[in-house]
């Protein structure tokens, strides 16, 4: 694991957005098109504004999300809502997205047309991961049922989720999916998501599920 410190959050948003619009254009280089897999949540908004107005041939680059939670598009829980008003603007506006949310009454509903859609942007080119206190990432939350079969190199590429951690019924990537990614970053802000990653390093991927991408990831911080 790498882990980069900011002196400030603004800082980070720019440096990260500057890496990620770095590692998608080296890329594009050698290959037709790119993916890009983002968190939703509270954190990751200023880091996508800074993206959003970023030089990049964005009509060869997939963007999806990492997990969804049910709900519908104009909710204010929706994660799609967050990446259409920081991300999917600007010079990111021609890139393609791939929603994950589908109007079906589940996410159980929706999990093979998802899988489908999500099938032809793999392995994912760059994948950013945020992290909950409670050590979750994407929808991967501590006590899910059917975490160890999201956690499972044999899982099925997205799951449905109902966790007690979660507000309401989630779709969520699994690990085996974005464990393949090419490039990943953990992105976390505050002292309390410091000591939570702390913690998530002496941890099993069960109880600490963001532990399962540590390895391999750079984590970016600023108090
Ligand atoms: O519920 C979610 O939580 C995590 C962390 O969100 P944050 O609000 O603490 O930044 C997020 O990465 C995930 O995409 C989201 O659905």
């Amino acid at each position: 694991m790498e882990f980069v410190e900011y002196p400030d959050r603004e800082m980070l948003a720019l440096m990260l957005a500057d890496k990620l619009t770095g590692q998608l254009g080296q890329h594009l280089r050698t290959n037709d098109r790119s993916s890009l897999c983002v968190p939703g949540g509270t954190t990751p908004s200023p880091v996508f504004d800074n993206l959003s107005g970023n030089d990049l041939d964005w009509g060869r680059v997939t963007v999806f999300l990492g997990d969804e939670r049910w709900v519908n598009g104009d909710h204010k829980r929706s994660n799609s809502r967050l990446l259409r008003r920081h991300l999917l603007k600007d010079k990111a506006a021609a890139a393609d997205y791939v929603d994950l949310y589908t109007g079906d009454p589940t996410p159980e509903d929706a999990i093979e047309v998802l899988g489908q859609r999500i099938e032809p942007h793999l392995p994912i080119t760059v994948v950013v991961l945020g992290m909950g206190t409670d050590m979750h990432t994407a929808s991967l939350f501590p006590g899910a049922p059917g975490l160890e079969q999201a956690l499972a190199p044999d899982a099925p590429p997205l799951m449905a989720i109902r966790a007690e951690g979660a507000d309401e019924p989630r779709v969520t990537l699994t690990a085996r999916l974005l464990r393949n990614a090419i490039h990943t970053h953990v992105l976390i802000m505050g002292p309390e998501k410091r000591e939570a990653l702390e913690r998530a390093r002496k941890a099993d991927p069960v109880d600490a599920p963001i532990r399962a991408f540590l390895d391999d990831a750079t984590v970016h911080w600023a108090e």
